[in-house]
């Protein structure tokens, strides 16, 4: 530094606030009747300093296809009706959904926060995804994550649901796409049963808190606000990450969470040619020849050529790759570590798969 009076260093501030902010969207997953809009109202009638905007997909069978937006500020409620072309919230919320929230906007101001319910049936992932991508396209929105209600007492048996060969059951990709669950209603079941659900979905996703709930009670700062999907604090990720362990499975043909950590500094190519392997052309298998599944991502990587670390985050089929703000310490040791949360994961597998492909060639293996 060439100036060196007592001016304190400027940090810049990634995370950027003021009134062109982006607006955060929670998603709110569950299965029927778990207790999502008991959650909504909650929220709504609980967190007063914000302006939270609600929109909620819920609609009988072939009837209604008008949605509400309702609006909350401070107890007082607003309301917008979308028109939803065909039922389908991952097809028509972003015609229709965006636009219904940026009229909103324009009547009565920004929002500082929007909560989403998605039916009790609906792929999370779908409107995850959509949001995402959004936000990459310069929406006034972003993905803040995925908040899944769980009921104490049906729970296990939506989980144990068979489902038709090659059909994936619900209320476990529900629960690997949480970054937050909420297992409510526990004052319907015992402690053991308790315990045995916890276990269960511990089994699916090894990365995800679980916060137990009477009538979706619980502290706000819990649930909004999480920053899942950004791409900014590796430090926490990083901590978080090393917290998790594969997982066994509980049930049967059901989703697990793999994760391992293999050292030395890797290609970028090479890294993408291994995701998207992984996540596009499905080609790596399990010991019965099945073919892996992921439904969630993330991991923080040590990328040659690059001095600050690497964060990947995806869902489904999209991913994402990008440099935190945080630069390799010398003498740390660097490391690559993945967490994975899908079906037909094999632990052994996948490693040997990402150290084959990401150390094909040069560098590569101590
Ligand atoms: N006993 C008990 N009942 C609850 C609790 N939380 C919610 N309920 C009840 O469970 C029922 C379903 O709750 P909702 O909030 O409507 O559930 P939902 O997930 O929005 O349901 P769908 O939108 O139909 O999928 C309601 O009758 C709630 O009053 C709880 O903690 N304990
Ligand atoms: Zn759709």
């Amino acid at each position: 530094m060439e100036e060196d009076d007592d001016c304190p260093e400027l940090v810049p501030i990634l995370d950027n606030k003021g009134p062109t902010s982006k607006i955060p969207v929670t998603i709110i997953t569950g299965y029927l009747g778990a207790g999502k809009t008991t959650l909504l109202n909650y929220i709504l009638t609980e967190q007063h300093n914000k302006r939270i905007a609600v929109i909620l997909n819920e609609f009988g069978e072939g009837s209604a296809l008008e949605k509400s937006l309702a609006v909350s500020q401070a107890g007082e409620l607003y309301e917008e009706w979308l028109e939803l072309r065909n039922g389908c919230l991952c097809c028509s919320v972003k015609d229709n959904g965006l636009k219904a929230i940026e009229n909103l906007m324009e009547k009565k101001g920004k929002f500082d926060y929007i909560l989403l319910e998605t039916t009790g049936l609906a792929d999370p992932g779908a409107v995850a995804s959509m949001f995402w991508v959004d936000a990459e396209l310069g929406s006034d929105v972003y993905l803040d994550g995925v908040v899944t209600v769980i009921d104490a007492k049906y729970g296990m048996q939506h989980l144990t649901e068979k489902k038709p060969e090659g059909l994936m059951n619900e209320a476990a990709r529900q629960i690997a796409l949480a970054d937050l669950l909420m297992i409510n209603k526990v004052d319907l079941v015992t402690v053991e049963e308790l315990t045995q659900l916890r276990e269960t979905v511990k089994s699916i996703n090894g990365l995800v808190r679980i916060l137990e709930t009477q009538r979706s009670k619980v502290d706000l700062s819990q649930v909004l606000d999480l920053h899942s999907f950004d791409i900014t604090d590796g430090v926490r990720l990083a901590e978080k990450l090393k917290l998790v362990k594969s997982t066994q499975p509980h049930l049967d043909k059901s989703i697990l969470t793999v994760t391992f950590e293999v050292p030395g500094s890797i290609s970028e190519d090479r890294l993408n040619d291994f995701i998207q392997n992984l996540l596009w052309e499905k080609t790596f298998k399990n010991k019965a020849g099945l073919a892996m599944h992921v439904i969630r991502l993330k991991g923080i990587l040590c990328v040659q050529g690059k001095l600050r670390r690497m964060i990947l985050q995806g869902v489904h089929e999209l991913y994402e790759l990008d440099e935190t703000p945080e630069t390799w310490v010398d003498g740390e040791p660097r490391v690559n570590r993945l967490v994975f949360i899908g079906r037909n994961l094999d632990e052994d597998i996948l490693r040997k798969e990402f150290i084959a492909t990401v150390s094909n060639g040069e560098g590569g293996e101590k």
